[in-house]
C-alpha cells in the first residue's frame, strides 16, 4: 500500500509556487492577490478560510478574507462581488459555501468575473472544463488529480467509481477522469443516493472516490483487492480528548481498506491539504493571465 500522501505534496506545490512568487519579487512584478470572502461564522468554513489565508501568507501572495453578517442579502453579496470584479488588485477570489439560505448560491457564483474564478465553479468555466479548455479546475478535483499524476497512478482503461454528485467535487470529477489524456481515460460510474446496487458496483472499481459526508461509509468488504482509495470526506466529529474538541473523519475507514488498497489518501492529511494547494495555483495562474492579458 502506498500513502497518497496530500500534505507532503501540497507543500511540494506550494514551494514550487512560491520560487514564481519569488521570480515576480524580484523583477518587481506585482504579487497574486487571493480574496475570500466570507458570509456568517460557521466554525468550520472559518477554519478553512483561515487555512487558506495562512497559505497565501506562506508563499508570498497578497489575501484579503472578506466577512460579511450571516444576516447579508444577496444584492449586498453581489455588489460585493461586483467590487471584486473590478477592483484591479484583486487576481482571483472564492465565495466560501455553504451560504446561508436567503442567499441564492446559483445566482451568486454567476456573478463572478470568469477570469477571476479561481474555485472554478462558473458555469463558463464549467463548460470549458467539460469541453477540455483551458479554465480554472474546481481546486479539490484538481487536487485529486495533481495526486494521482505525482505518484504515476495508472487510470487509463480503469473503472472509476465516484460517489457522490456534488457540483464542487463529484460531477467535475466524474467528467476529468473521464477525459482524454492522464490522469484520465477512465470509464467513470457517478453514483449518488439514487443508485441502486450501489456496494456491487464500488466492488467493480480500480479506482474509488468517495465524497459523500458520511464517516466511514466505505468498508474493505466493499473494494476489490488493489483498489486506489480516494477520500474527500471531512466530517468533523466531537472528542474531549483531541486538542480542538473534535477530530476530522473522512468516508473510509481507513484502518481495514488500507489493508486492500494499493493506493489510499489519509484524512486528515490527504485531498483537503491539496484542495488548498491548487486553490493557489490556480491564483497563480490567474495572476499570469491578467499580466498577459
Ligand atoms: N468556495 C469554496 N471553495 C472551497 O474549496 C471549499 C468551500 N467553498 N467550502 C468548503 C469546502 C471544504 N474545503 C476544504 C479545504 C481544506 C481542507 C483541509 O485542509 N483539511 C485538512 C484538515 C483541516 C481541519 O483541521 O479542519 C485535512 O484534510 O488534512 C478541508 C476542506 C474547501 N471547500
Amino acid at each position: 500500500m502506498v500513502l497518497l500522501d496530500g500534505k507532503k505534496v501540497s507543500n511540494d506545490i506550494k514551494n514550487e509556487i512560491k520560487v514564481e512568487v519569488d521570480k515576480m519579487k524580484a523583477n518587481n512584478e506585482k504579487v497574486p492577490h487571493l480574496a475570500a470572502v466570507i458570509v456568517g461564522d460557521d466554525g468550520a468554513s472559518l477554519t478553512y478560510v483561515g487555512s487558506k489565508v495562512r497559505a497565501c501568507e506562506r508563499v508570498g501572495f497578497e489575501s484579503t478574507m472578506v466577512r460579511l453578517p450571516h444576516t447579508t442579502s444577496e444584492i449586498e453579496l453581489l455588489h460585493k462581488i461586483q467590487e471584486l470584479n473590478t477592483n484591479d488588485a484583486i487576481d482571483g477570489f472564492i465565495i466560501q459555501l455553504p451560504l446561508p439560505p436567503q442567499i441564492n448560491t446559483q445566482k451568486v457564483l454567476m456573478a463572478v468575473d470568469p477570469s477571476k474564478d479561481v474555485d472554478g465553479f462558473h458555469p463558463e468555466n464549467f463548460g470549458r472544463m467539460a469541453l477540455d479548455m483551458s479554465t480554472f479546475i474546481p481546486a479539490t478535483p484538481f487536487g485529486i488529480l495533481e495526486l494521482l499524476e505525482r505518484y504515476d497512478v495508472d487510470t487509463k482503461g480503469k473503472h472509476t467509481v465516484v460517489i457522490g454528485r456534488s457540483h464542487i467535487v463529484g460531477r467535475p470529477m466524474s467528467i476529468l477522469m473521464s477525459r482524454k489524456g492522464w490522469p484520465g481515460n477512465s470509464t467513470v460510474t457517478l453514483t449518488h443516493s439514487n443508485t441502486k446496487n450501489i456496494t456491487q458496483i464500488i466492488s467493480q472499481a480500480d479506482i474509488v472516490i468517495s465524497a459523500l459526508g458520511v464517516p466511514n461509509f466505505l468498508k474493505a468488504e466493499m473494494v476489490r483487492d488493489d483498489a486506489v482509495v480516494i477520500d474527500v470526506g471531512i466530517t468533523r466529529v466531537d472528542d474531549e480528548s483531541a486538542p480542538k474538541g473534535y477530530r476530522i473523519v473522512g468516508d473510509v475507514d481507513f484502518e481495514n481498506v488500507s489493508k486492500k488498497a494499493s493506493f489510499i489518501t489519509p484524512v486528515p492529511g490527504g485531498v483537503g491539504p491539496m484542495t488548498i494547494a491548487m486553490l493557489l495555483k490556480n491564483t497563480l495562474l490567474a495572476r499570469e493571465q491578467r499580466a498577459g492579458a
